[in-house]
């Protein structure tokens, strides 16, 4: 079973390799020219995405490799006490979107993360950031769900298993790191 298990990790690398690399390149251009700017990064994904997302901002608010700026990154899955208080009083579906109404200014990015893509409070935020004139990045998978039609750039990982559609997702996650490392030092 181990070996079977990073073998399949191993094959979905390569689907990535072959089929993604454009996606994230495009990705890395729209991180690196928004937060040049001046914009900051918005980011959210349910369970295991939902650390992703504070993984990943706390890259750009600490350091990821080598010292350069600290740089905007908030992840809208860590206030306890929002997270409670907006889905109680408004739905869970509600619970990022309504944070990107309290935090978005036009031409910040969202980056939406959900291996499904469908995820209703993911598909709502999506919705608002349009809205707040924002660019959305999505980071999904299999299908890339209803994601398509809302983001601006939807990565969509080629596999069907949520876990390996994660492990990938943490690995662009990283890539965006390291570009934006370069650019900043
Ligand atoms: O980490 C895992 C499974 O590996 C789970 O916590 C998983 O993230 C949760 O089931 C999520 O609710 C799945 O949502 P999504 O990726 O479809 O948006
Ligand atoms: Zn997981």
């Amino acid at each position: 079973m181990v070996l079977e298990e990073l073998i399949s990790h191993q094959n979905t690398i390569n689907k990535v390799i072959d089929s993604l690399v454009p996606q994230i390149e495009q990705g890395c251009q729209l991180i690196k020219d928004t937060l040049s700017r001046g914009n900051k990064i918005l980011i959210a994904g349910n369970g295991g995405s939902a650390a992703d997302a504070q993984h990943i901002a706390a890259e750009f608010t600490g350091r990821f490799e080598v010292e350069r700026e600290a740089l905007p990154a908030i992840a809208l899955t860590v206030d306890t006490s929002a997270l409670t208080a907006i889905s109680n009083d408004y739905g869970f579906e509600r619970v990022y979107s309504r944070q990107i109404l309290a935090y978005a200014k036009p031409g910040d990015i969202f980056i939406a993360i959900s291996t499904s893509g469908n995820s209703k409070n993911i598909i709502e935020a999506l919705k608002t950031a349009k809205e707040q004139n924002c660019i959305s990045i999505g980071l999904s998978g299999r299908d890339g769900g209803l994601m398509n039609d809302l983001c601006d750039l939807n990565i969509v990982v080629p596999d069907k298993r949520t876990a390996r559609i994660q492990e990938m997702h943490i690995l662009i996650g990283h890539i965006f790191c390291k570009s934006v490392d370069e650019f900043f030092s």
